[in-house]
């Protein structure tokens, strides 16, 4: 499996995720290309990850088995024609897409009736606590397994059976590592204000949300359990956690996370 090569056209965020999730996960990375518009992202990527790189995205595609396209959906009608423009023949090639929004039709239309893996990772695939994800269209079990096998070391994979579950992933685990930095950035503030230097806030809200993950999923119990743990009667998390119920923290994390879901379904109808 590890002989296919695989090419990232786009050397963003997420390229720079799943490529290092690649490489812990012991993917030779003399099997990996990246294209990009311009040359500082792909130079800091050979540096940490000694794999190919190229500016010419024909180039990269050409020597590839598995094209993963990683631009933001705006560019990526441009970049699919472009290639289909040029190198025909990419079209018997296996496609993975990272792009929000982007429905398989729309590829097809671009690209025609291509094997192709929608995935949808997230941003701790970079270190390895990520979750990944996939909806398969027209892909052989073998495919399948090799593009698990691609995105096991972002952390976690899900395939789903319908495509509309991909913009819940998105809402659920894509967008969501920024609703949590918001938080911790808003705890940080205020830890601030308090009085400790930023450098230690920082380090004493993630150390905090670091913990209270590990114990949730090393936990049987419950979220609301775990919480209930923290809060005595009388005390004082019951006043904190008052104050964010009173000011509608679930509608609000309610709201947010239908918000990015009607994005995504608005992209898959404008872009
Ligand atoms: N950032 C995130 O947390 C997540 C992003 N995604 C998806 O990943 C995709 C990429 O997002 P990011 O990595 O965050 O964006 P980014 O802006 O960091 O990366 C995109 C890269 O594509 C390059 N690029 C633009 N046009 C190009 C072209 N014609 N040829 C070659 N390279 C070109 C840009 O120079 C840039 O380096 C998006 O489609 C997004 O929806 C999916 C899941 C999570
Ligand atoms: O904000 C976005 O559109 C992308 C998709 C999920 C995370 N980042």
């Amino acid at each position: 499996m590890n002989d296919n090569v695989v090419a990232f056209i786009g050397a963003g965020n997420m390229a720079r995720c799943v490529i290092a999730a690649m490489i812990k996960s012991g993917y030779p990375a003399s099997n990996i290309i990246a294209s990009n518009r311009t040359q500082p992202k792909l130079t800091q990527l050979a540096e940490d990850y000694g794999i190919r790189t190229c500016l010419d995205n024909l180039e990269a595609v050409r020597q590839a088995d598995v094209i993963v396209l990683a631009v933001k959906p705006q560019m990526m009608a441009e970049v699919c024609q472009h290639l289909v423009e040029h190198a025909p023949e990419i079209r018997e090639k296996l496609f993975v897409t990272v792009a929000a929004g982007l429905p398989v039709s729309r590829y097809e239309s671009w690209l025609g009736e291509v094997r192709l893996v929608r995935s949808m990772p997230n941003t701790p695939s970079l270190v390895g606590l990520g979750v990944t994800g996939l909806f398969p269209s027209r892909c052989s079990n073998y495919e399948k397994a090799f593009v698990d096998a691609m995105f096991k070391g972002t952390g976690m994979t899900v395939w789903l059976e319908q495509e509309a579950e991909i913009d819940h992933v998105i809402a659920v685990t894509g967008s969501a590592p920024a609703y949590f930095f918001f938080f911790m950035q808003a705890m940080q503030q205020e830890a601030e204000t308090l009085g400790f230097a930023p450098e230690q806030a920082k380090k004493m809200v993630a150390q905090t949300a670091m913990g209270a993950a590990t114990m949730a999923l090393e936990s049987q119990h419950s979220f609301a359990e775990l919480r209930s743990q923290v809060t005595s009667k009388g005390g004082t998390t019951h006043e904190a956690v008052t104050s964010f119920a009173d000011a509608g923290l679930e509608t609000m994390v309610s709201n947010a996370m239908q918000a990015a879901i009607r994005r995504a379904r608005e992209m898959a109808e404008t872009l």
